[in-house]
C-alpha cells in the first residue's frame, strides 16, 4: 500500500495582547488585534503526522494515544480549506495524486497537558493545519495558512510564525485579512524568556469560546478595551517590541493581561479564570518589580488559573532568587538547571532579599503551584523526520 506522510512540530504562543472577543463566531474574526510570543518547542510542542492513500476512506483523529473526534464544525472548516486548495493544484496539473479525494489520518502528541490554558488547542491546530498542507505540498505562505488555522482556534494563527507574532483583527466580512504576521523574528529579541507557573492542570470551567462570547453581550467595559484600550496599546506594543523596550514591553503585558480579566469579571454572570494563588502571584510579581525598583517580570494569565512570566535573561537570577526560593519542591527547574545553579539563587536570595522584603511568602502560594516551565522565545513550525504513523500501514505507530 502507498501512503503519503508528512510530519510537523508547532509551538505554543501566549499573548501579551490579548484576543478576547469575536465579530463572527462561525470565521473566528476577532473583535481586536492581538500580539503574542512563539514559546520554545524545545519545552512545549505538538507534533502531528498526516498521511493520505487511495485505500483511506474515512478522515481519523488520533491526539495523544487515543482516537477523537473529528465532527467539530472547527476542524471541518480547517480540513474542507486545505483539500479545496490541494483540489485546485490537482486542476492545474492532471498528473498529481488525487489527494483530496482520499482520506486523512491525523496522529498528533502534546508534550504538556491538553486542555489546561496552556494553549494546547494553538499548538494543536497550527500543527494539523501545516502537516497537511505540507502533505498537499500548498504554495500557499504561513500568513495564509495562518487564515485557515484560525477558524480552527483564533489564537492558533500566531503559532504559525516564531517569535513575536500579530494577529490582525482585519476588516472583511469573510475573514480574508484577518491573519498572523510576524512583528519580529526571535533572533531580534532571544532574550526574552518565560517560567510558567502551573497553578491548576486540571480543565478548565468556562471555554475560551463560550466565555468570550459571554463577555461581549454583557460587558460594557469590553467595549471601551476593543474600542479604546487595544487600538492604542497595539501600536505601543509593536514599538517596545521592535525597539527591545524591555519596561514599556512588561508593563503593557501585565496590564493587558489585568484589562483582559476585568473584562471577564464584568461579565454578566462574572467569570473568574484566577484564582487565589493566581492573585498572589500577581502581588508577587509586583513585590519583586518594586524591590528593585525596575521591572524585573511581567505577569500575564490565559483563560485559567496559570501565570506566565516573561522576563530578561540577564535579570534570570533576580527573578529566580524570588520563584526558586518559593517554589523549589515542585518540578521542573531540574530540567534547565544544576543542583549547584539552583542552589545559587538561594544565595542571592540570603544575601540581597532576606529581611528586606515588603512582602510576606505564605503557604498557600507556595501550595497552589505544581510545577514549572521554563523556556524562552522560540521559533515557528519546523518539519521533523520524526512521524507517528506507519509507512506501512497508515495508521498510529
Ligand atoms: N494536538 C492537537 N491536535 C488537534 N487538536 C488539538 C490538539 N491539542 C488540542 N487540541 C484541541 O484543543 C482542545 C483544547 O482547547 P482549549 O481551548 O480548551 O484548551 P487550551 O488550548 O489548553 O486553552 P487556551 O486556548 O484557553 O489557552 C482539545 O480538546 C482539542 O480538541
Ligand atoms: C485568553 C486567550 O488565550 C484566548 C484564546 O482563545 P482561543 O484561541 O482558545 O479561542 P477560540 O478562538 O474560541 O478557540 C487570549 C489569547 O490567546 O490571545
Amino acid at each position: 500500500m502507498v501512503y503519503y506522510i508528512a510530519s510537523t512540530t508547532a509551538p505554543v504562543n501566549i499573548a501579551t495582547l490579548k484576543y478576547w472577543g469575536k465579530r463572527d463566531k462561525a470565521l473566528n474574526l476577532p473583535t481586536n488585534s492581538s500580539i503574542s510570543v512563539t514559546l520554545s518547542q524545545d519545552d512545549l510542542r505538538t507534533l502531528t503526522s498526516a498521511a493520505t492513500g487511495p485505500e483511506l476512506r474515512q478522515d481519523k483523529l488520533w491526539l495523544n494515544g487515543k482516537e477523537e473526534s473529528l465532527a467539530s464544525e472547527r476542524t471541518q472548516q480547517c480540513l474542507k480549506e486545505l483539500r479545496t486548495l490541494r483540489k485546485q493544484l490537482e486542476d492545474e496539473d492532471s498528473s498529481l495524486p488525487k489527494f483530496s479525494m482520499w482520506g486523512l489520518h491525523i496522529v498528533s502528541q502534546n508534550n504538556f497537558p491538553t486542555a489546561a490554558g496552556l494553549a494546547s488547542s494553538a499548538a494543536g491546530f497550527a500543527a494539523l493545519v501545516v502537516a497537511i498542507a505540507r502533505l498537499y505540498q500548498l504554495p500557499q505562505s504561513m500568513s495564509e495558512l495562518s487564515e485557515i488555522a484560525r477558524q480552527g482556534s483564533g489564537s492558533a494563527c500566531r503559532s504559525l510564525f516564531g517569535g513575536y507574532v500579530a494577529w490582525e483583527m482585519g476588516k472583511e466580512a469573510d475573514g480574508s485579512d484577518s491573519k498572523a504576521v510576524e512583528i519580529s523574528p526571535m533572533e531580534h529579541w532571544p532574550q526574552l524568556k518565560a517560567a510558567i507557573l502551573v497553578v491548576n492542570a486540571s480543565k478548565k470551567d468556562t471555554s475560551s469560546t463560550s466565555g468570550m462570547q459571554l463577555t461581549v453581550k454583557t460587558s460594557e467595559l469590553f467595549q471601551e478595551r476593543v474600542k479604546t484600550v487595544v487600538p492604542q496599546r497595539f501600536i505601543h506594543m509593536k514599538e517596545a517590541i521592535e525597539n527591545k523596550n524591555w519596561s514599556r514591553f512588561s508593563e503593557l503585558t501585565m496590564k493587558d493581561s489585568n484589562s483582559f480579566h476585568a473584562t471577564c469579571l464584568d461579565s454578566y454572570p462574572p467569570i473568574f479564570y484566577m484564582n487565589d494563588t493566581s492573585k498572589k502571584i500577581v502581588r508577587l510579581c509586583h513585590a519583586i518589580n518594586d524591590f528593585y525598583g525596575t521591572y524585573v517580570v511581567a505577569y500575564t494569565f490565559d483563560a485559567g488559573p496559570n501565570a506566565v512570566l516573561y522576563y530578561l535573561q540577564e535579570n534570570e537570577a533576580k527573578l529566580f532568587a524570588f520563584i526558586y526560593k518559593l517554589f523549589d519542591k515542585v518540578p521542573g527547574w531540574e530540567t534547565k538547571f544544576s543542583e549547584q545553579d539552583l542552589q545559587k539563587f538561594l544565595e542571592v536570595y540570603e544575601n540581597d532579599v532576606s529581611g528586606k522584603l515588603q512582602f510576606e511568602i505564605d503557604d498557600e502560594l507556595q501550595k497552589g503551584v505544581s510545577r514549572v516551565i521554563l523556556t524562552q522565545v522560540g521559533p515557528g513550525p519546523l518539519s521533523t523526520r520524526e512521524s507517528l504513523i506507519d509507512e506501512n500501514t497508515g495508521f498510529p505507530k
